[in-house]
């Protein structure tokens, strides 16, 4: 499955992480402190404030619980015994609410934290540069943000509060101890060390496990998706896939289980060391009390009050250590977001240049080179063609000769090794990346159905503006839609998909018309259809070459298609071989070069004669 070199990738990568994570903890908790503040102010100061009341009711409980003992222990009347036992009562009721609300406001707050952590993480998903999504390295970092980005912050904010409350709660209680017994208080302190020591190894073992996992758990959701993908349901019911896919879905959910164990043992374990080095300390402490009550020096309700204390005091040391802990757990892989979140920072930078002309007279791309990341070989090896204003040019050739690759490159999508793509004479890498994808539209192969109503499916070809009815609906008749279109029960309105209630599906070619006015909508001087027809029926592919040119409206088109039929109505037509310009001209030159081109479509002409069909082609 080629998972071993990603591996050892990640678990280097996890060292440097590791080195690295370790000196910016404390930035990292700066950071979460404001991005929780930022995200809900108000919750933030609700909670702290339900905090300290929890932690005050707290230390008011080991003072009351020493007036209620010197009540009793001085044997006066019952009615003395009563506001003690009240205040008790009370303190406890309040520190049982207040915790029991800070619940449900640290949901609130959580949620929030993780909205504008899902934001950031969109924000760069979708404003990175297209290449990022030909490596593994890049799906493996997604993955890891999606699941953390929604668990993570989430944790932070617990950590916080639960420092935050277990601090306020330890000095509070600490302070009332300090009046009973001063001697115990380093004691009770010191047994959270243990805790503390071995939380901060958990903490990393947890992160090494997550990151070692990553493909594994990549594996594992792909075979889910494919089990539960309304496009894959199809072929899975047709080859019967349901228990091969079953089968390989377990190996991956074995592999992770198996790991799962060991990765547990060892936390158990550091977990047990350092609980048994508080219960040591604990022992310690309480052996200490008792002689201090042997010396005499500690009356009987001052001895009743300081276990009280000890008890609550071990508790919030422990969970401002836990705090402590969950903070620095969720700081490693905030640092992992973090270097995803500067993917986006680093695409801003990029997003740098000249605005791109609105129109051209030219466009040349001269001796492009091109390669794939991670690709062996390249793709394009020096294609130069030319498109000038108002052209139909059509490219050709064979599957892998480059021709999408070219169209992404005419896109401003990726950008040539070497080489390059000039509007009247400029180089378009003077001109900033996103205003240059301004100017090109673009029908990919593989376009994308959305769930979005009909209207909306075109609108969104120009969506940094408000959609224009009368413009979607001449993008629809252009590209023979229109008529679909108003057949639906809400017309333009009609939800597309069958996901959501009240949707309704369209079939594969209604799909290309829509994605087509699309591209009609989007009203950009240059138009790229990745093959535009292969879905259409041929009176509908015949309609569209036939009013392509009134659709352009005086645009330039650049096409790709197998059919030479409509190519060769073309103005030119290039014909790609293994990444180079084999042959270009018109239909007639090509034909009369004898060349690639007329060896292809006589091949498809041949075809057709053969089954009696379209003897003209
Ligand atoms: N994302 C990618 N990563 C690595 N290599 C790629 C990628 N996409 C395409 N290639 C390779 O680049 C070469 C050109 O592919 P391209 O998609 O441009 O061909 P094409 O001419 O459009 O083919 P088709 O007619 O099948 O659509 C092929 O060898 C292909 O394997």
């Amino acid at each position: 499955m080629g998972d071993e070199p990603e591996r050892s990738l990640s678990l280097r990568a996890a060292a440097r992480a590791r080195r690295r994570s370790m000196g910016q903890l404390t930035s990292l908790v700066a950071t979460s402190v404001a991005l929780v503040w930022k995200s809900g102010r108000g919750l933030f100061v609700l909670l702290l404030a339900l905090q300290l009341t929890a932690a005050l009711a707290l230390a008011g409980q080991v003072l009351a619980v020493q007036a209620v003992l010197s009540a009793v222990l001085s044997e006066v009347s019952v009615g003395a015994l009563a506001p003690p036992v009240l205040v008790l009562a009370g303190l406890s009721a309040l520190s049982l609410i207040a915790t029991g609300v800070q619940g449900q406001v640290q949901r609130l707050l959580a949620e929030r934290v993780t909205r504008s952590m899902w934001r950031r993480a969109l924000i760069v998903a979708t404003g990175v540069a297209l290449r990022h999504f030909e490596t593994p390295e890049f799906y493996n970092r997604l993955s890891r943000v999606q699941t953390n980005a929604l668990t993570r912050p989430y944790q932070v904010t617990q950590g916080l509060m639960g420092m935050a409350g277990g601090l306020a709660a330890s000095v509070a209680v600490a302070a009332a101890l300090a009046t009973v017994s001063p001697i115990l208080l380093p004691l009770v302190v010191l047994g959270g060390v243990p805790v503390l020591l071995t939380n901060r190894r958990e903490s990393r073992l947890e992160f090494d496990f997550a990151l070692e996992q990553t493909v594994t758990v990549r594996w594992r959701e792909y075979f889910t998706v494919l089990q539960t993908g309304r496009d894959e349901a199809k072929e899975v019911r047709a080859f019967g896939l349901s228990a091969w896919l079953m089968e390989r879905f377990e190996r991956h959910y074995d592999a992770y289980q198996r790991d799962l164990v060991g990765h547990v043992r060892r936390r158990t374990v550091l977990t047990v060391l350092g609980q048994l080095g508080a219960a040591l300390v604990l022992l310690v402490t309480l052996l200490v009390l008792v002689w201090l009550i042997a010396q005499g020096r500690i009356g009987v309700a001052g001895a009743g009050a300081a276990i009280v204390a000890i008890r609550m005091l071990a508790t919030q040391v422990q969970s401002l250590f836990k705090g402590v802990q969950v903070v620095f757990e969720s700081g490693l892989f905030l640092d992992d977001l973090d270097r995803f979140l500067s993917l986006g920072t680093a695409a801003a930078e990029e997003d740098r240049g000249d605005e791109a002309p609105s129109s051209f007279r030219r466009i040349v791309a001269e001796d492009l080179h091109f390669r794939y990341p991670a690709a062996e070989t390249e793709a394009l090896r020096g294609v130069s063609v030319e498109l000038r204003a108002g052209e139909v040019v059509a490219l050709v050739g064979e599957n892998g000769s480059g021709k999408t690759t070219l169209a992404k490159l005419l896109a401003g999508l990726y950008e040539p090794d070497s080489g390059a793509i000039l509007w009247d004479g400029r180089d378009v890498a003077e001109f900033r990346p996103s205003s240059l994808r301004q100017r090109v539209s673009v029908v990919f192969q593989d376009f994308v159905r959305y769930a979005f109503s009909a209207g909306e499916n075109i609108a969104i070809g120009r969506a940094d503006a408000p959609p224009d009815p009368d413009r979607v609906r001449a993008a629809a008749r252009a590209a023979g839609a229109e008529e679909t279109i108003e057949s639906l029960p809400e017309g333009f309105d009609q939800l597309l998909s069958r996901l959501f209630p009240g949707g309704r599906e369209l079939s594969g070619g209604q799909w290309q018309r829509l994605a087509l006015a699309r591209s009609f909508y989007r009203d950009a001087p240059l138009v790229i259809l990745d093959e535009p027809s292969a879905s259409l029926d041929p009176r509908a592919e015949h309609a569209l070459f036939s009013s392509l040119r009134d659709a352009l409206r005086g645009r330039t088109a650049l096409f790709i298609s197998h059919r030479f039929s409509t190519v060769r109505g073309a103005d030119r037509i290039y014909v790609l071989h293994d990444g180079l310009v084999a042959e270009s001209g018109s239909h007639e030159e090509l034909m009369a070069r004898d060349g690639r081109y007329a060896e292809l479509y006589r091949l498809q002409a041949g075809a057709f004669l053969e089954s009696g069909g379209d003897r003209d082609a």
